[in-house]
């Protein structure tokens, strides 16, 4: 194909078309995402970065309409999932999409885990919300999906409560969980930001691995230029609400074109060159 640079590898799983997200507070309006289009292939990763405040966070929980609402108000545009848009939907559809055709990890699964409940069950609460599946088929798939994430021994982890668990393990849970469905896209936010320095790679391996064994589509939000270089295939660059710079991870990094990616990168001097 002559126009190949061009044409992405397979057909967008998620688009944002023109996105715009307020946040109406009190005293002022935050114009939080101004006009943010970019699409996610399926098997692709594909990594968000830019300075806090720049709008990454607010635009990713748009994909399952997860800004708090108020003070968020969706100002304009769309958030298309498999061609259908997530910002036109209704509670009730929008509870049948989450976890099941895109679902994301958070930075502290603490906050995300229940504490008061067994881990293995709130693995196959997701299917048991989301399919029909019985108790027993649904606590099968909830042990292979924690044995596929690396928990060790997971018919005993199945039954421990989150703070029996190390941070590592409970992030693990929590990409068990969002995995456990087989959603085609998952989203992941500075899924390892909270972790000690070891751990944040067996994570980011966990998931390179995992996105490869399944062809899911990963939206990477971080902060982490070294980060994206190992694991993206592509990046967005955004800067106040707005995307600067879009491309190939190589592209990007090697011939940035915004003088912000510019900067952004002569600002992570560890980088090493992507393979
Ligand atoms: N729930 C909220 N209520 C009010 N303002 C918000 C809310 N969420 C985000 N904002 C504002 O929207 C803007 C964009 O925030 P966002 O969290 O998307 O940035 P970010 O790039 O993800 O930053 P970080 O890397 O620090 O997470 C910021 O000005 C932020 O204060």
């Amino acid at each position: 194909m002559t126009d190949s640079a061009q044409t992405p590898p397979t057909a967008p799983v998620l688009e944002f078309r023109d996105l715009r997200v307020d946040f109406a507070l009190a005293s002022s309006t935050v114009h939080a995402v101004r006009g943010v289009s970019f699409a996610v292939n399926s098997g692709e990763t594909l990594a968000v970065v830019g300075e806090s405040g720049s709008g990454k966070s607010a635009t990713a929980l748009s994909a399952l309409r997860l800004n708090p609402e108020p003070p968020c108000v969706y100002a304009g545009g769309q958030v298309l999932l498999d061609g259908k848009d997530v910002l036109g939907l209704r509670e009730k559809e929008l509870r049948k999409v989450r976890g099941a055709r895109i679902s994301m990890v958070f930075q502290d699964p603490m906050t995300s885990l229940d504490p008061l409940q067994r881990v293995g069950d709130q693995v196959s609460e997701v299917l048991r919300l989301h399919g029909d599946h019985t108790r027993a088929e649904a606590r099968r798939a909830a042990l292979t999906a924690l044995d596929e994430v690396g928990i060790p021994d997971p018919e005993r982890r199945y039954g421990q409560y989150p703070h029996e668990l190390s941070g590592g393990l409970r992030q693990r849970v929590m990409i068990a969980s969002a995995l456990v469905a087989r959603p085609s896209v998952l989203i992941a936010d500075e899924p390892t930001t909270a972790l000690d320095v070891t751990v944040q790679r067996q994570i980011l391996e966990l998931l390179v691995s995992l996105q490869r064994r399944h062809g899911m589509a990963v939206l990477l939000i971080t902060h982490d230029l070294g980060v994206v270089a190992e694991t993206a295939d592509r990046v967005v660059v955004m800067r106040h609400g707005e995307v600067v710079e879009t491309g190939d991870v190589h592209q990007v990094f090697t011939r940035p074109t915004a003088p912000y990616t510019r900067d952004l990168l002569a600002a992570t001097p560890r980088l090493e060159p992507v393979a």
